[in-house]
């Protein structure tokens, strides 16, 4: 798995490419054997004994660098039968495609031909489609595309021996959504063994069907590196593959590429423990606690803030629920808070830093003490019945140190028109604008074959929602996108903040009770300790995916603050990955 790595849109991959191609250094052609050699390169790692390989070619780029794969798999002695439309496509595929011509014929890319009795293979290469999707795939290619999936075919099959280039072809690679197919579990995506992307992972990858779809993803180097245009004074971390995977996504404004920054925050973390230091220099958060036999998610999110580092931890439940919170941990405080004014009076105490709202809290206590929370300008963490506040009041009063950490169902309370989007046919319609969006599905699927433009993704949504919040949002899932509000003065809509993608595929056992509580405190424990918002809200994703993968299955949230102190340490010697 890959960890801090940049992310890139396919329109900033274009983007380097027509740069490195436009610096005369490289060609076009040089860059599609690049991408070939890397492909079949890993095909004979995997299958080291010359095979048969059936290579599906498509009408662009992609179409030719599965040209060149059946060249050299060719000449690697494998048999090859090769697919491919009879279009003329762009000068470097056809010229890939007439090197191919003088070794072997081309078959026609039908369902008729890939379905011929006789003709099994032990790889398939889905060269059909990559970065350039431009609508639904229909017809023949459809029909292909259903059947390498597996309907009516042998699913299993092709799972073991599909090698998808760039990407399983039909994938957005901006959003992971499958073009013109809803989002709804139990339509068979193509599921590939293998996907070989080129130079970055694109967010398509990660997101929504992306991991599944695409099997072990291999980002191979094809030597665009100089044409990163890395930010004076930032140097530049491409750390190799480690257990977690955290990354951070860019804007790249007028084609320049920013550098990775790199998220240290695990060894940073442990160096700030090892500190000698006053326990106020390691902020105070407050965790605000619900009525009684209600107290759990509470002290689930106290715990979690106590092993994040924060130096002293108050969970605050009423009067009347404080006896159920007298038990462990000791390093706990406790002080009730029965209203407004409760609160009010314990904010006056300047070295509080941060508080947690809304796990457990009861939907009508976080209304009221939402105002007072918003107002004190502490750092604070919304979640749970926070988020369901916030949706009834509106967004007035957030502000920059707030992070809002909803699940896609408090999204949608949140911000119903981007989750609507989401949740809608891809891709949007050709202006781009949302509000073009027609209500009747039936007439928006039927334009969608004429559309063009990147699919509305989760990154997309989460940064749209932190620009309206004006604060950071952490859409939970298994693909966790983490948004913050554009950090420019006056923001700017083309100007986004930096997002993340924290992808935790690996670890599905985290969908338990109570582990949205444990990374709520996790987050605001470490916004106490003066992160700010996006890297607290990046680290505490990081935290609780790599302490539930120390669990392992079986784990419950109380699991989960237990098992922080050895990730930090794991992170501290560098062997856990960094965040
Ligand atoms: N990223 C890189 O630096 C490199 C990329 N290369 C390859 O080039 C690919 C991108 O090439 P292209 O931009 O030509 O794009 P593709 O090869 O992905 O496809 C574009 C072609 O398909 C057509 N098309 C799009 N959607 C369609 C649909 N639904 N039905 C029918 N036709 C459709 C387009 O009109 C166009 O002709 C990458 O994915 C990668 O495989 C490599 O060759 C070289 C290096
Ligand atoms: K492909």
């Amino acid at each position: 798995m890959l960890n801090g790595t940049e992310i890139l849109t396919t329109a900033q991959m274009r983007a380097i490419e027509t740069a490195a191609m436009d610096s005369g250094a490289v060609t076009g052609l040089d860059l599609m054997e690049r991408a070939g050699a890397a492909v079949a390169g890993q095909i004979r790692l995997r299958w080291p004994k010359p095979g048969q390989a059936t290579v599906l070619c498509g009408p662009g780029n992609n179409g030719g660098d599965g040209y060149v794969i059946a060249r050299l798999l060719h000449r690697a002695g494998w048999r090859l039968r090769v697919l491919g439309l009879d279009n003329i496509p762009g000068p470097d595929a056809a010229e890939m495609k007439r090197r191919w011509c003088e070794i072997g014929p081309i078959e026609a890319l039908t369902g008729d031909a890939l379905r011929r009795p006789g003709e099994s293979s032990d790889v398939y290469v889905d060269a059909i489609f990559g970065t350039g999707l431009a609508r639904p795939p229909e017809g023949a290619i459809a029909d292909i595309l259903r059947y390498l999936g597996g309907s009516g075919g042998d699913r299993a099959f092709f799972r073991e021996r599909l090698v998808a280039v760039d990407c399983p072809s039909g994938l957005c690679m901006d959003s992971g959504a499958f073009l013109g197919r809803r989002r709804q579990p139990g339509d068979y995506d193509l599921q590939a063994r293998l996907t070989v992307a080129f130079d970055s992972p694109k967010p398509g990858h990660l997101l929504e069907r992306g991991p599944e779809s695409c099997g072990e993803l291999v980002i191979a180097d094809i030597g665009l590196q100089d044409w990163r245009i890395i930010e004076p004074g930032r140097a530049r971390s491409l750390r190799p593959p480690a257990l977690t995977a955290i990354w951070p996504l860019f804007a790249i404004p007028d084609r320049r590429r920013m550098g990775f920054e790199s998220l240290k925050r695990g060894a940073w973390l442990a160096k700030r423990e090892s500190r000698a230091g006053h326990k106020f220099e390691h902020g105070h958060a407050l965790i605000i606690a619900g009525d009684f036999g209600h107290g759990g998610a509470a002290r689930l999110a106290a715990r979690a803030a106590l092993r994040a580092g924060a130096g002293l931890v108050t969970i605050c439940p009423p009067r009347s629920a404080m006896v159920e919170h007298l038990g462990p941990p000791d390093a706990l405080m406790r002080r009730p808070v029965d209203e407004a004014a409760d609160l009010a009076r314990i904010l006056e105490d300047k070295r509080i830093t941060a508080l947690c709202l809304g796990p457990g809290c009861g939907v009508d206590r976080a209304a009221e003490l939402l105002p007072v929370a918003l107002a004190s300008g502490r750092a604070c963490l919304l979640d749970a019945d926070a988020l369901t506040a916030l949706a009834a009041s509106g967004l007035e009063g957030l502000h920059a140190d707030c992070v809002l950490t909803p699940h896609r169902g408090e999204f949608a309370r949140l911000f119903p028109d981007l989750a609507e989007r989401l949740a809608g046919p891809q891709p949007p319609g050709p202006t781009g604008d949302p509000d073009q969006q027609s209500h009747d599905r039936d007439a928006y699927r039927a334009a969608l074959a004429g559309m063009h433009g990147p699919a509305f993704s989760k990154i997309d949504a989460a940064r749209a929602a932190a620009g309206r919040a004006g604060a950071t949002v952490l859409l939970k899932g298994p693909d966790t996108v983490i948004a913050e509000p554009s950090r420019a003065r006056a923001p700017r809509l083309d100007r986004p903040g930096r997002a993340a993608i924290h992808s935790a595929f690996d670890v599905p056992w985290l969908a338990t009770a109570g582990a949205g509580d444990v990374l709520a405190g996790l987050i605001t424990g470490l916004l106490a300790r003066d992160l700010n918002p996006f890297s607290a809200a990046t680290t505490g994703a990081w935290l609780h995916a790599a302490a539930a993968r120390q669990a392992g299955p079986g784990l419950i949230a109380d699991d989960l603050p237990e098992r922080i102190p050895d990730v930090l340490d794991q992170a501290a010697s560098g062997a856990g990955g960094d965040p």
